[in-house]
This record gives structure tokens, C-alpha cells and sequence, in this order.
């Protein structure tokens, strides 16, 4: 194991939540919360971006990011790692693809908020990341509608699980993903820098 990754042991069911987190607020913690119950999960790990692909402005330094992100948590089993900056990857595919060499035999779960499924199939390798890890979208006020007449959900519409089976989504086969509906937050770091 190289120096400074998370523990994690193999068949433990762990949830990636990517973000900029500049800065983490109580949205990042209730979709934790919901992901961590709904999908019957062991851990989440919030994996702080480098700086997201698609972003023109690069975020506030890591070390602060981190620091706020931990201040933000009290539950043990919610780690903040800086995994991307030291795996040297900033696309979640090639994210995923390392952790899957690293941690191999741990069921991983990609989560993200649902105005990130409108936007998913932009993401470089979006279809590999849908054949590789299941996911878990979580709905953000204001996007549930655009979320599930995205391209992407449209184009995985047949490998959607009802939300009843949530509780199964780390053991599934991918392709496979879930839209959980409550409870949601209208947090989000924009606001945040602007004061509001
Ligand atoms: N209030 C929220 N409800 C649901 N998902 C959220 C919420 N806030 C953030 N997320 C999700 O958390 C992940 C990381 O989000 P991010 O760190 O970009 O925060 P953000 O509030 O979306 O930031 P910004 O306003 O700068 O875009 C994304 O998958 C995003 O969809
Ligand atoms: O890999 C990509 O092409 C890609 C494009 C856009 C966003 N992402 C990831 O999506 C996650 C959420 O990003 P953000 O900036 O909305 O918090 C974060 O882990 C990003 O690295 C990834």
C-alpha cells in the first residue's frame, strides 16, 4: 500500500463522492448520509479534486479544501482523502481504473449529485465509467427533471434499478445506477462563495 491512501479492506462497499468541495457544505453531507443508508455502504470517501476537467478556474488550495471538508464531517466512516492528487489522476475514469488496481476485491460505488448525471456524458469516458462502477445519483432541488432526461440516463435507461433495490446497487453488475429522491439539500458551494 502506498503512503497516504485510505484503508480499506476487500468486499467493503465504499462510496467515491468526487468533487471541488470549495468549499464542503451540509448538501455534500446529506447526500453522504443518504448514499451511506440508502446504498447499505461501509464507507464514503470524498475524493477532492485536483481540479475538475471541465472547470475553466481552478479551485482553492487543496490543504484548506481539506481542512474545511473534515471540519464539515463527524461520522468515522466518511474519509476526505487528497487520493487524486497523489494517484496523479484528475478524470474519474482514470480515478476509478487506479483504485480498482490498488484496492482490488472492493466493491467501489461512484456517487454524484443529479445535476452531475445532466452533465455526465461530457465527462471523458463516460460510457467505461458506467461499465465499470455502479451509481448512485442523488437528487439536488432543481435537476431531478434534467437528470432523468439527460443523455446518459436516457442511454442507461434499461440498467436503471428501482429505488427498492438501492439497498443491492454495490453487489450489482455495472452497468447500473439509481436515482434516490429524498432527502434534499439547496447547499451548494457556489452560493457559498458568493455569501449567500
Ligand atoms: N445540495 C446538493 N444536493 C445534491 N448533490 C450535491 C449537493 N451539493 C453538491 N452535490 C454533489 O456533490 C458532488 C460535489 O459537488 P461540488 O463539490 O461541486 O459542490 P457544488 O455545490 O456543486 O459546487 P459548485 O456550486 O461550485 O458547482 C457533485 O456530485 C454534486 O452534484
Ligand atoms: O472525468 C471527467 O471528465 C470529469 C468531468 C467533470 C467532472 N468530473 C468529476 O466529477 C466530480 C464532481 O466535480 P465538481 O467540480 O462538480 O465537484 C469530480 O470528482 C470531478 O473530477 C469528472
Amino acid at each position: 500500500m502506498r503512503t497516504g491512501l485510505p484503508f480499506a479492506l476487500p468486499d467493503m462497499r465504499i462510496g467515491l463522492l468526487g468533487g471541488s468541495f470549495d468549499p464542503a457544505h451540509e448538501g455534500h453531507v446529506t447526500i453522504t448520509e443518504a448514499a451511506m443508508r440508502q446504498f447499505r455502504l461501509d464507507r464514503v470517501w470524498w475524493l477532492v479534486s485536483p481540479g475538475n476537467p471541465l472547470k475553466a478556474h481552478g479551485p482553492a488550495p487543496m490543504a484548506q479544501r481539506i481542512a474545511h471538508a473534515r471540519r464539515m464531517l463527524t461520522d468515522p466512516r466518511v474519509v476526505v482523502t487528497d487520493i487524486e492528487q497523489r494517484l496523479g489522476t484528475r478524470k474519474t475514469a482514470d480515478t476509478i481504473a487506479a483504485l480498482r488496481r490498488i484496492y482490488p476485491g472492493v466493491r467501489f460505488v461512484w456517487l454524484m449529485g443529479s445535476d452531475n448525471l445532466v452533465q455526465f456524458h461530457r465527462w471523458d469516458r463516460w460510457r467505461d465509467i458506467a461499465a465499470t462502477v455502479p451509481i448512485g445519483v442523488l437528487a439536488r432541488p432543481g435537476s431531478q427533471t434534467p437528470a432523468r432526461r439527460s443523455k446518459a440516463a436516457q442511454a442507461m435507461a434499461r440498467a436503471r434499478l428501482p429505488l427498492a433495490e438501492a439497498g443491492t446497487l454495490a453487489l450489482r453488475q455495472p452497468p447500473t445506477w439509481v436515482l434516490v429522491n429524498l432527502p434534499m439539500s439547496r447547499q451548494s458551494s457556489t452560493a457559498l462563495r458568493a455569501g449567500r
